[in-house]
């Protein structure tokens, strides 16, 4: 179980889901209803997780007109106090990084674009310690691998592109548990030994961590025995509720950036 805290970890922006969420695209899986009641009441759930954990809630505004808007954590990537505002390859999703990038232009942070040709959602960014991996897949391209590279080598990051065939972002194939091994569900990671410290888990979903602190990860509840290996790792973990999610390829990563 987690442990409550008193003390602000970061500021973690969310996007409320759009009306029309059931539209939203779907990929490697099929199509199955949405509950948007539900996947009203889970992303309150996840909002609520994040809140006890001790991160302050900051809401793009929402926009029914955007079925995937929710999934923000597409639309920017954070790098130390650089917001780096994403380029989505898909249409529909392309129009979500306006918002996003007023957003966190009123919050004072420092933006910088990544524009045509360079596609990138941002789940395909894994921030490992200063290492920067990016998925190359049907949505992030080469182009952007480049001008995240021209922006954030002079800062000190290292910027590492990772093929993936078989996953729709880095993110749903591999996350990062707080000591920095990476976790992935192998029969979607192409290539696992270019990470460092590489963890298979048993489930897909259990690939899944969104970092809440030091100890703490967050991650779905459709994964139990991966959770199971991270508390005999010596973590907490809290478990929350995002099927209706799942249904459309998102996973905990994508329904918050944290600016930590
Ligand atoms: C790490 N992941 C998976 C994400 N950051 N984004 C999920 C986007 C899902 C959306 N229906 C789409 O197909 O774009």
């Amino acid at each position: 179980m987690s442990t409550m805290s008193t003390r602000a970890r970061g500021t973690a922006l969310v996007r409320r889901p759009a009306a029309s969420l059931a539209d939203g695209i779907v990929t490697f899986i099929e199509r199955q209803p949405i509950d948007l009641d539900l996947a009203n009441r889970q992303w309150q759930g996840y909002v609520a997780a994040l809140e006890e954990a001790g991160w302050r809630i900051r809401e793009v505004p929402q926009d029914d007109s955007l079925p995937d808007s929710v999934f923000v954590e597409d639309t920017v990537v954070m790098f130390d106090g650089l917001a780096v505002i994403t380029n989505p390859k898909a249409p529909a999703r392309n129009p979500e990084i306006v918002a996003t990038e007023k957003f966190v232009r009123d919050l004072g942070l420092d933006a910088a674009t990544i524009t045509d040709p360079a596609t990138i959602d941002g789940g395909d960014v894994l921030k490992v310690g200063k290492r920067v991996y990016v998925g190359l897949t049907g949505s992030t391209n080469q182009a952007a691998v480049d001008q995240l590279t021209d922006l954030l080598a002079p800062r000190g990051w290292k910027v590492i592109a990772v093929p993936v065939t078989k996953a729709l972002h880095l993110k749903s194939a591999i996350t990062a548990l707080p000591d920095g091994t990476v976790i992935g569900y192998a029969p979607v990671v192409d290539d696992p030994s270019i990470f460092p410290k590489f963890l298979a888990v048993p489930e897909e979903p259990g690939a899944h961590v969104v970092v809440l602190d030091k100890n703490t990860v967050l991650m779905s509840s459709a994964a139990p025995d991966s959770a199971t290996l991270f508390i005999d790792r010596g973590y907490d973990v809290v478990v929350v509720d995002i099927s209706e999610f799942e249904k459309l390829e998102g996973c905990v990563t994508c329904l918050s950036v944290r600016i930590r």
